[in-house]
């Protein structure tokens, strides 16, 4: 095929868990596209070898340390390489027809708003990015003309189920949560999690930040709020189903009383994919769900009492304003601060809780500016209760 027929296609944060299933995804699609630009944060070694296998125009790090180790490892490429924070939203910039933002988050926020600004089609796993800053993010999409595929597996669930639906017709959405390493545990034993219990996801192989948001539930608050920006619905219309099987990661209940569900192997690229052949299929090489061997399907409700921030998720996406951002903004402090065994698994909920009692004023952000900033604040009043616990312990 000539080169400029090729799909230009850019990754944010190929060195992560999304971006090394997206990748493998393009690996069996090398002849058919044009990689722009691969970026990721520190793994230069990753990186490099991406770059190598897919002939990607640039390699862009965003720590500025690992500038010489990638520039070496690249050296007699074609191949361009860059780092530091500018560097990644000029490669963010690029023009492309399908980008995926995968960089974990607040900083994904303007890599994502460049890839958007810059592309056909914007493939979202960055969940905090519609957190954060949903109508400044739906904003630019738009305006933009740049179609926004929903990549987080409840969401490209949810949106699998709607195709062909009148928003009217739908009653509620229904996003399913593993229950993550904690669904049977006590809040007392919760007490004494430690990181290691904490990072081991029960069905899901993921980035540390979110499967930490997963023990804790923030990941299914950040959800909640993440699928009323995407699909225009209000807090009351989208439920949570524990499932602890991953097996049906989305449905969608019509007013007719019937569900639509999707369902598959709790494996990222089968997302991905849907998002980088859309609107058409594309074959991968999966694993195929074999339904008779999981022989059972279990469903519960989720306990909003032993996992705080899935309630606070709730409160803040009803009151609206910057509070969502501060959410996400304390959430990041905290489980930093859980994994550097600063606060205790708990002292989470806490932190996120604290954060948003001690807010000023909760106004609605009117500009990317303003969402910055209530970014920062969320974080400066998230670490004064960081240090607060830590003075207790
Ligand atoms: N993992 C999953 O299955 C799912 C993830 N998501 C969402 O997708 C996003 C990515 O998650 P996941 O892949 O698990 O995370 P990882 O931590 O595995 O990967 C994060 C990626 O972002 C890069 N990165 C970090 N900071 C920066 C920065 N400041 N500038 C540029 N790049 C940076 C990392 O680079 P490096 O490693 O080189 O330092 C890495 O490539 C998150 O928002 C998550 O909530 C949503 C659904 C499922
Ligand atoms: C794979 C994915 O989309 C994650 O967001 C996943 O849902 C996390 O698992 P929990 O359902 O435990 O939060
Ligand atoms: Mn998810």
């Amino acid at each position: 095929m000539a080169s400029d027929t090729k799909r230009r296609i850019s990754v944010l944060g190929s060195t992560g868990s999304i971006g090394t299933s997206t990748v493998s995804l393009l690996r069996d699609i090398k002849d058919q596209i044009q990689v722009r630009a691969l970026v990721g944060g520190r793994n230069a070694a990753l990186l490099a070898e991406q770059a190598r296998e897919l002939g990607a125009e640039w390699a862009v790090l965003h720590d500025e340390r690992h500038y010489d180790e990638l520039k070496d490892r690249l050296a007699g490429t074609p191949t361009k390489v860059a780092a530091g924070r500018k560097a990644v939203l000029e490669a963010a910039a690029l023009e492309t027809d399908w980008a995926m933002a995968a960089i974990t988050g607040a900083a994904g926020l303007e890599p994502a708003l460049e890839a958007a600004r810059h592309g056909k089609a914007l493939a979202l796993a960055n969940k905090e990015a519609l957190v954060c800053a949903g109508d400044i993010m739906l904003r630019v999409v738009r305006e933009a003309g740049c179609e926004l595929l929903p990549v987080d597996s409840e969401h490209n669930a949810i949106a699998q189920s709607l195709a062909g639906a009148r928003m009217e017709e739908v009653e509620k959405i229904i996003l399913t949560a593993s229950g993550g390493p904690f669904r049977n545990a006590t809040l007392a034993e919760m007490a004494q999690a430690t990181p290691a219990q904490a990072l081991k996801h029960p069905t899901w192989s993921m980035g540390a930040k979110i499967s930490i948001d997963s023990a804790s539930m923030a990941n299914k608050g950040l959800e909640i709020i993440e699928a009323a920006r995407l699909f225009n619905v209000t807090g009351e219309q989208i439920g949570v189903l524990v499932h602890p099987q991953s097996v049906v990661h989305g449905l969608v209940s019509y007013k007719d009383g019937s569900f639509i569900a999707q369902m598959g192997a709790a494996d990222m690229r089968i997302p991905i994919s849907h998002a980088l052949a859309w609107p058409e299929r594309m074959a991968t090489s999966c694993a195929r769900l074999d339904l008779a061997k999981v022989g059972q399907l279990d469903f519960e409700p989720a306990d909003e009492g032993r996992f705080r921030p899935l309630a606070l998720a709730r409160e803040v996406l009803a009151a609206g304003g910057v509070a969502p951002t501060v959410f996400s903004a304390a959430n990041e402090v905290a489980v930093e601060a859980f994994l550097k065994e600063r606060i205790r698994f708990l002292g989470i909920g806490e932190v996120i809780a604290g954060a948003l009692d001690a807010m000023e004023a909760n106004p609605s952000p009117q500009s990317l500016d303003d969402v910055l900033h209530w970014d920062s604040r969320g974080r400066t009043l998230a670490e004064g209760v960081v240090r607060q616990l830590e003075g207790r312990a």
